[in-house]
């Protein structure tokens, strides 16, 4: 992915600027500790442990997301199988292949790269995945999980939120959160996380009236639109927590992170917040989901 924003300094910041929140370095802790886990486990099974990435067509970014994944997998000790389908894959194609990978011993985890093309049908692609190697939280059986605060995979981008609101101490219980965005990859579960923390959830979408005025009232707002800068500094609440989970071209955000900035006490940046979670958190479950299939836990200190 190429940048087209301006390198942000501290001495940028005005003096009263919101703190970040730094997901790299949380990020890399975790992936740090994932890989001792996979080593154990490795050495304990002789089994590393695997995750097929499925990605349908060659969509740029898609392709970007999908090599850092591997990337990061190979850093950690975990095996990656790459999948790599033509655009027009059938909706029927794509469910034998993950059926296939379901069915699979060797592998452990399974991730379909989102957005797959327009003429298939996602949900029931996600729905092919078995329940045991979704570790990127997206079948209906995780969500439900998530909706009720079971244990369970989580989709990755709310719960690398929730990992960096816990990092930084942040109060959820009482608190107004809210949710710019529904999608079911991001924004949907992150209020069903936020919700099960007790947090006070509001959704905001394409539809809602006067977003500015629920925006006003929040303490924790998570962005998940889609939009560059689409959420604006003067509607963030002094004081509130601002987590931004836009990925659009350019490494911008969906809020203008200035504006945000001078208002919030804590914000992520875009790079460098949410987004290497979203990854840790996907590498983490990886290992979880192996140690079950493996029959063995392996607990590792720190
Ligand atoms: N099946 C899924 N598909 C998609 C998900 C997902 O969680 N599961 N999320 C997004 C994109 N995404 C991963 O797929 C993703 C986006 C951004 C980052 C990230 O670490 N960004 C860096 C900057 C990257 C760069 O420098 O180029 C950052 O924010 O610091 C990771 C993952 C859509 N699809």
């Amino acid at each position: 992915m190429t940048s087209t924003s301006p390198t942000r300094t501290a001495a940028d910041a005005p003096t009263d600027a919101a703190g970040l929140m730094d997901g790299a370095a949380l990020a890399r802790r975790m992936t740090d500790r994932t890989a001792r886990r996979a080593a154990e486990l490795t050495r304990r099974t002789g089994t590393a442990p695997c995750l097929a990435t499925v990605l349908v067509g060659e969509d740029p970014a898609s392709v970007t997301y999908v090599r850092m994944k591997q990337n990061r997998c190979a850093k950690a000790g975990i095996d990656s199988r790459k999948v790599a389908l033509p655009a027009a894959t059938t909706t029927g194609e794509l469910v034998a292949t993950l059926r296939g990978l379901s069915e699979d011993p060797a592998v452990h985890g399974i991730l379909l790269q989102h957005p797959v093309g327009p003429h298939i049908d996602e949900r029931a692609a996600f729905e092919a995945i078995a329940p045991e190697k979704d570790v990127d939280g997206v079948t209906m059986r995780s969500f439900a999980a998530m909706g009720f605060g079971l244990p369970g995979f989580v989709s990755c981008t709310p719960g690398g939120i929730l990992r960096l609101l816990d990092a930084y101490e942040v109060e959820l219980a009482g608190r107004r959160a809210v949710v710019v965005g529904r999608s079911p990859i991001l924004g949907r579960p992150a209020g069903m996380l936020l919700l099960a923390r007790d947090a006070t959830v509001t959704y905001c979408h394409s539809r809602t009236v006067d977003l500015s005025a629920h925006l006003r009232e929040a303490d924790i707002v998570v962005a998940a639109v889609g939009r560059p800068e689409f959420i604006r500094g003067e509607d963030i609440k002094p004081g509130a927590v601002v987590l931004d989970a836009g990925y659009n071209p350019g490494n911008v955000g969906d809020v203008d992170f200035a504006g945000a900035r001078a208002r919030a006490r804590l914000i992520t940046p875009v790079p460098g917040g949410v987004g290497p979670m979203t990854i840790a958190l996907l590498l983490e479950q990886t290992v979880d989901a192996a140690e079950a299939q493996l029959g063995a836990g392996a607990p590792v200190s720190g």
